[in-house]
């Protein structure tokens, strides 16, 4: 038997909440009825929607039962046409919603910091005597 396959096209159609596919390794899931069980949030997989998943999918250090999972909802292969629609991907963890470590402390952060140092010296010096 032979392999379906699954061109670009129509997996660009798929990327909504309730119709959701994404790409892994030129193969296509539907995972519409996993995202309310992914141990890592819908969000993240949402956010994904009809684009290639591969950069982020590999980032998080997936187990192998995570990647076992995968298999129960393949589709096909992707095949891209020369010419055609390029899949829209978020490449790694730095485009995507999941953290990212290499990023500096966001600036708003310090200044949270300092406000909540300056507090407790006001707390202590006004409040307990
Ligand atoms: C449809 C494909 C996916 C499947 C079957 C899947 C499955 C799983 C499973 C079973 C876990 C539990 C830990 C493990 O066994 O590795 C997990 C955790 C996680 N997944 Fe996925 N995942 C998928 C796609 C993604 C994608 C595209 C992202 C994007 C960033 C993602 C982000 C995460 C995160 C951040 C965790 C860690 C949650 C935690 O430990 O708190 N997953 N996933």
């Amino acid at each position: 038997m032979t392999e379906k396959t699954v061109s670009v096209e129509e997996v660009l159609k798929h990327n909504t909440r309730e119709d959701l596919w994404i790409v892994v390794k030129d193969n296509v899931f539907d995972i519409t009825k996993f995202i309310e069980a992914h141990p890592g949030g819908e969000e993240v997989l949402v956010d994904l929607a009809g684009q290639d998943a591969s950069g982020p999918f590999e980032d998080v250090g997936h187990s192998e039962d995570a990647q076992e999972m995968l298999k129960n909802f393949h589709v096909g292969k992707l095949v891209k046409t020369e010419g055609g629609p390029e899949l829209p991907t978020k490449g790694a963890f730095s485009d995507s919603k999941c953290y990212d470590s290499s990023q500096p402390i966001h600036p708003a952060m310090w200044i949270f910091v300092v406000a909540m140092i300056g507090a407790y010296i006001a707390f202590r010096t006004y409040f307990i005597k």
